[in-house]
């Protein structure tokens, strides 16, 4: 009776009639009749297609299998025993790859769920595989959504997955022998196919890219690292050459995607990348949309690079850090001229002067592959060790404020520079290279040449870093009434670029309409001397003379080259801190 109420009811829609079934079945229906010619009375068996014809297929979505196997793997894993079956169709609807409980294989095989299978809509009728190619949108086909009677036992929950070009590439299909009677069953289901397929396209596209630069974008900061939702792929001059389908979102409707400039809907471009990188709070990786809203970022830079230097817009990332300051631009030619080499460079300045943006700056010009970035405050022996064990290949090892790092850790650190001549240091430090409290074997390690960024108030670019600012953060159209730009050129700017960046972020906000008045300006934050006194000062390493002396097992001649000072100091410092050697 099921089945005649089925035909019955594939006879009203036909008439125009609204049987509540989705859209997308009725359409489907339609062309199944209209277009294909089907029978819905007939019963025809699954089509397969002869070995050969699946060779060329398989062989055809070869890379497609590469990429979805682990995720297909984990995906059956997680609905094991739950009979189950996934497909892996090509764009044409041929199961390519299949994973299915063997206690089943007969009913499966009946059922026209194995390796071969033709899925499509003209040859398979109303399916999830045929309504996913056709509407190009995840899709669960239930039970009498599909048109044959030969199927209408399936539930059938189909996702699209996109080549990075955006084309249609494959299906992914999770399909239930038997399942309950209501559709909303299958909603897990669905939601475990469509983040299967997503992270199928994701790994797609890191495996074509380890030239280029890709952009994880996530809406959530917890998932951006693990379970990003989109990504694109970029040129050297910011260009997108591929994307996953959710990042489509993006972009204008309908509108060409590839070749267009990433500044076009974020504002961010391709110098800001090495800021989105992992080592960077996910906090601060936030990047807003031209039309509104912000997603969190995470870049990966191209693990062996086209060209050191190649790729990049003309003038690199190097040169997007100066608007014509003369003292930024002598510094920017040096640190061009250092980049490839491999010499270690210490950059001093003050806080918030631009550091670590040029260190990173510094190492997309170079010719390491791998980058490391560590924070010395707090930074353990065992910390540095593990960061630095999986480094293959020439890599950059930015120590952030070296003149933080505790006194065994450095000790650490002048072993592994020995050890493994491959980690190029980049160290930034907020103090003059005189004051940095090291060991001097250890400072001549990090310091094979010193660079020294100006301060904002001395920098005669600040037009520039203000408009450039509020282009990327404000959107175009937010501007500084002349007297805001006088006050604001006239600061000190104690906290250099990154106050500035803040002063400007509050007075955007406060602003009402599109220009920032002096009345929008917070007031500046004076840093008195007594909130600097109160600062830490930077460690001493005779702080830890008697724990050196230990590991020295008390040999003056060895604790007085882990400190780099003669014996005579070592045995002055020990009297000094009255000090005696275990008994
Ligand atoms: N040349 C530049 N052009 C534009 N923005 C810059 C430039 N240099 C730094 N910035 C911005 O200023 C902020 C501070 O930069 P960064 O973190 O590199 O400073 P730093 O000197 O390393 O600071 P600290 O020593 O306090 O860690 C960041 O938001 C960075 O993007």
């Amino acid at each position: 009776m099921r089945d005649a109420g089925h035909v019955e009811e594939i006879g009203r829609v036909l008439d125009g009639s609204q049987t509540g079934r989705d859209s997308f079945v009725s359409a489907s229906w339609r062309r199944c009749v209209e277009l294909y010619g089907m029978d819905p009375t007939r019963s025809d068996p699954a089509y397969i297609v002869t070995e050969a014809e699946l060779r060329d297929h398989r062989k055809q979505a070869e890379w497609m299998i590469a990429a979805a196997r682990s995720g297909l793997q984990s995906l059956f894993r997680q609905v094991a025993g739950q009979n189950y079956v996934l497909l892996l169709t090509d764009a044409k609807g041929v199961c390519v790859d299949f994973f299915g409980d063997d206690l089943f294989t007969e009913d499966l095989r009946s059922a026209g769920l194995y390796l071969g299978s033709n899925w499509s809509e003209d040859l398979a009728g109303t399916c999830g595989v045929g309504a996913c190619i056709v509407t190009q949108e995840p899709v669960t086909v239930h039970q009498d959504d599909h048109f044959g009677n030969a199927h209408t036992v399936l539930s059938c929950t189909a996702a699209p997955i996109f080549d990075s070009l955006g084309q249609l590439a494959a299906v992914l299909d999770i399909s239930l022998l038997r399942s309950p009677t209501p559709k909303s069953s299958q909603n897990l289901a669905m939601n475990l196919v469509t983040s299967a397929a997503r992270r199928v396209e994701m790994a797609n596209l890191m495996a074509e890219s380890p030239r280029d630069w890709v952009l994880r974008l996530s809406s959530s900061p917890e998932f951006l690292d693990v379970d990003p939702e989109a990504a694109v792929r970029l040129d050297g001059s910011g260009r997108v050459l591929g994307y996953t389908r959710a990042a489509r979102r993006l972009f204008p409707e309908g509108a060409p995607i590839l070749g267009r400039g990433i500044d076009e809907v974020l504002s961010i471009d391709v110098d800001d990348l090495p800021d989105l990188m992992r080592d960077r709070p996910t906090e601060e990786r936030v990047i807003e949309m031209r039309d509104g809203g912000a997603l969190f970022g995470h870049a990966i830079a191209p693990k062996a690079p086209r060209h050191p230097h190649q790729g990049m817009r003309r003038g690199g990332p190097l040169a997007g850090l100066t608007g014509g300051d003369p003292e930024m631009n002598r510094l920017i030619g040096q640190a061009e001229r250092l980049a490839p080499g491999n010499v270690p460079l210490l950059i001093c300045g003050e806080t918030g002067t631009g550091k670590t943006k040029l260190a990173r700056a510094i190492h997309m010009s170079s010719k390491a592959q791998g980058f490391i970035s560590l924070e010395c405050a707090g930074l353990d022996p065992q910390t540095l060790m593990q960061n630095c064990a999986e480094a293959i290949g020439p890599t950059t090892l930015l120590l952030r404020r070296i003149e933080e790092i505790a006194p065994e850790t450095a000790i650490a650190l002048g072993g592994l520079l020995d050890r493994r001549p491959e980690l190029r240091t980049l160290a930034t430090s907020c103090f003059e290279p005189s004051q940095i409290a090291l060991p001097r074997p250890l400072f001549h390690r990090l310091a094979g040449c010193a660079l020294s960024v100006p301060p904002l108030r001395m920098r005669r670019d600040l037009d520039w870093l203000m408009s450039r600012h509020l282009r990327r953060h404000a959107g175009d159209a937010v501007r500084l009434s002349p007297s805001a730009r006088a006050e604001l050129l006239g600061r000190s700017w104690p906290g250099n670029i990154r106050e500035l960046e803040q002063v400007l972020d509050v007075a955007a906000a406060l602003c009402v309409g599109s220009v920032i008045d002096l009345l929008d300006l917070p007031n500046p934050v004076e840093v008195t001397p007594q909130i600097e006194k109160a600062l830490p000062a930077p460690s001493d390493p005779w702080d830890m003379l008697e724990e050196i002396l230990d590991a020295c097992e008390w040999n003056m001649a060895r604790a007085a080259r882990r400190l780099g000072v003669n014996r005579s100091t070592i045995l002055r410092r020990i009297r000094k801190a009255g000090l005696r050697p275990p008994e």
